[in-house]
């Protein structure tokens, strides 16, 4: 949804779940802010038993103290019964703040809540902040560190785009999910926002074309064997590559190459491409026949196959 069609939203009056169907089954449920799931009424068996991650909304731009309390009774109740939760915080709506009252806020939230939890004998708690808008990119890079903890086998695609990344001399790669633009996993170098942005705006336009030739015409007939996956690259004005391959039908790797030389080996690059491709399904196919335990998000099942 554009940012702007976001002014309109309706207030949320009770749990919505939304089901994600895509390289994992996962739900999200959006609560009401002032639900108050810490009574007795609430069975909080059904509301957390299930869960893989909190995320809490902070909204930075307004009176965060009555939040910021809210959050550290929900954190302590969840360490005592459900300390397998990940706790998530997005320091939301950063948009309107200055750079340094940006920083402030971040480092006032954040003293405020292990203040609190450290009163109550918690020390150091697992939570995690994120600075989050949806005025720009940040809002999706959180999301992706928030689902990548949730992926079994993290590790092993780490390593194979590792091994990519490496050997083929990439600046940067990035394993797309299409749908939400989400990255469940990327090499293992920092993440410089910018290469992020422009990957993800990449996958817009390989969609965008693909949807214009892709459906079917009856007067277009294929001339020979199709391709079934989408493979494209384009150079940039600085020389900067980006490629594109879609690894299965929910995912794609996008990958940032600042060598000269690649145009000259894009035959070498889709290569080791689709090697890896064959190998992360075959770490797909591995994890859907094991069926991970541990921290599943509710309805969430193992990585789908190709
Ligand atoms: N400036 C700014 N406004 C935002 C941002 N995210 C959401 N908003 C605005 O905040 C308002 C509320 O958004 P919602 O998503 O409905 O917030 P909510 O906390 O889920 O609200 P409830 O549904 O009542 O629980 C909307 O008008 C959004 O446009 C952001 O990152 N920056």
């Amino acid at each position: 949804m554009p940012p702007n069609e976001t002014l309109f939203l309706e207030s949320t009056t009770r749990i919505q779940k939304e089901s994600i169907h895509s390289f994992m089954d996962f739900q999200v449920w959006d609560f009401p802010g002032q639900l108050e799931y810490l009574e007795p009424s609430f069975d909080l068996e059904e509301i957390f038993a299930g869960l893989g991650a909190l995320v809490w909304v902070i909204d930075a731009q307004d009176d965060y103290i009555d939040s910021v309390s809210r959050l550290s009774q929900t954190t302590l109740t969840i360490q005592q019964f459900y300390p397998n939760i990940n706790i998530e915080v997005f320091i939301h709506k950063v948009d309107g703040l200055s750079d340094e009252y940006r920083t402030d806020t971040f480092q006032d939230i954040v003293q405020h809540i292990s203040d609190e939890l450290s009163d109550a004998g918690y020390e150091n708690a697992p939570v995690h902040y994120y600075l989050t808008s949806i005025y720009d990119y940040s809002v999706f890079e959180a999301f992706s560190k928030v689902i990548q903890k949730l992926i079994p086998n993290l590790s092993t695609l780490e390593n194979l785009i590792n091994t990519l990344t490496n050997n083929c001399g990439f600046e940067k790669t990035y394993l797309f999910d299409v749908l939400s633009k989400i990255y469940i996993a990327s090499d293992t170098r920092p993440v410089d926002m910018a290469s992020y942005e422009m990957c993800s705006d990449y996958i817009d336009v390989i969609v965008d074309v693909s949807e214009l030739y892709s459906w079917d015409h009856p007067d277009r007939k294929p001339k020979g064997e199709q391709m079934l996956e989408a493979e494209s690259h384009v150079i940039l004005h600085d020389e900067t590559m980006i490629h594109l391959m879609e690894i299965n039908k929910y995912l794609c790797l996008v990958s940032v190459i600042k060598n000269p030389e690649a145009k000259e080996k894009k035959g070498l690059i889709d290569m080791n491409c689709r090697t890896f491709q064959e190998a992360l399904n075959e770490v797909f196919s591995r994890s859907w026949e094991e069926e991970p335990e541990g921290q599943v998000m509710e309805g969430q099942q193992g990585p789908r196959g190709p």
